[in-house]
């Protein structure tokens, strides 16, 4: 029996802590992190700015030296092995790196021939990615006069010149408008219908959520929590949240809302309430009410329906966008 396929990438206690650099002390951005990515997924690395999603894929794509632990993808090592790796991954970065002297499908026939592929099944490559990125149109456009949408598809395509075991995506979607973003999200689910194993990074929670079988949710380069997001849920946030800053100290009376069925948690913090429930019934117009009948006002109030977002507020405490 042959032995079953090496995970897509598998990481152990990995870690990176940028030394120090004349004021500024060393900078731990990844503090342990253990990951485990069958081939065919879609992996979704989450967390806010500054969380070391960034870092993490640059060890992964073998442009950032581990510090401590290790990491394997295709079950290669990436400081022993980094140059195989680099034959095996595609790899799309925040930033527009295409060559702006060529034009988009140029940028694609020349990764394909550093690749080592002919001139011809360079340019068949690139024609047949290009139309199913709906950019034949643009081949012979410059790739820094192109929309970000267009641009980032072209680096897509790029990525995928030498059919790369594992697509790599940093923030693929940062900057770009709503429209444009549900547009690429099509794109890489077709993709990944195709058999594509992806890892991308995001901090937009419904990024993750629209696209991802998996997700790992970083925060202060620490791993929060793992899993589908079913399973995120179900483990650290099914409630709704209800939260509602007074312009005055809550009054005493929300505390008992903690004894009610169906409510989980209440959080109390001088003016601000959390109230987390199951069923939320009217639970926002009570605490209105009891703010009303102590002559407090509510200056803000909002009510999230279970989702990656109540899971990250219920790990860490705060809320997402802080
Ligand atoms: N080359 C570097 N030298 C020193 N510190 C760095 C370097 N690159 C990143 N950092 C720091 O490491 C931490 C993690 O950064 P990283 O870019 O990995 O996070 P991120 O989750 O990708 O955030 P973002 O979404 O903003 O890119 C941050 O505190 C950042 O300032």
């Amino acid at each position: 029996m042959s032995a079953p396929p090496e995970p897509a990438v598998q990481t152990v206690e990995l870690k990176k802590t940028y030394p120090a650099a004349g004021p500024r002390p060393e900078v731990p951005a990844v503090r342990g992190i253990d990951l485990d990515v069958p081939r065919g997924e879609f992996f979704g690395l989450l967390g806010p700015n500054g969380a070391g999603k960034s870092t993490t894929i640059g060890m992964l794509t073998t442009l950032v030296v581990p510090t401590g632990g290790t990491a394997r993808v295709s079950g290669l090592d990436v400081v022993k092995d980094a140059v195989e790796i680099k034959r095996r991954i595609g790899v799309v970065s925040q930033n527009n790196t295409l060559d702006s002297d060529l034009t988009a499908a140029e940028n694609l026939e020349f990764r394909g021939r550093f690749f080592g592929l002919s001139a011809r099944d360079a340019r068949r490559r690139a024609d047949e990615l290009m139309e199913l990125f709906g950019l034949t149109e643009h081949r012979k456009g410059n790739p820094f006069e192109m929309s970000g949408g267009q641009a980032k598809r072209v680096m897509i395509c790029r990525a995928l010149m030498h059919g790369p075991e594992v697509l790599f995506l940093d923030e693929p979607t940062a900057g770009l408008d709503p429209q444009t973003r549900t547009n690429l999200w099509e794109v890489l689910r077709g993709l990944q219908a195709g058999g594509q194993t992806i890892l991308l990074t995001t901090h937009y929670m419904e990024e993750a959520e629209a696209l991802c079988d998996r997700v790992a949710v970083v925060d202060h380069g620490r791993l929060l929590a793992a899993g589908t997001v079913d399973e995120l849920k179900n483990a650290a946030g099914a409630d709704t949240v209800i939260t509602v800053a007074y312009d005055a100290p809550a009054p005493d009376q929300i505390h008992k809302l903690a004894d009610r069925a169906g409510i989980s948690k209440v959080e109390v913090n001088e003016g601000r309430v959390r109230v987390f429930a199951i069923e939320p019934g009217d639970i926002l117009g009570e605490l209105v009410a009891l703010g009303n009948a102590a002559g407090v006002g509510v200056t803000d109030a909002s009510q999230l329906r279970p989702s990656l977002e109540t899971v990250f507020l219920a790990l860490t405490g705060r809320e997402y966008r802080d």
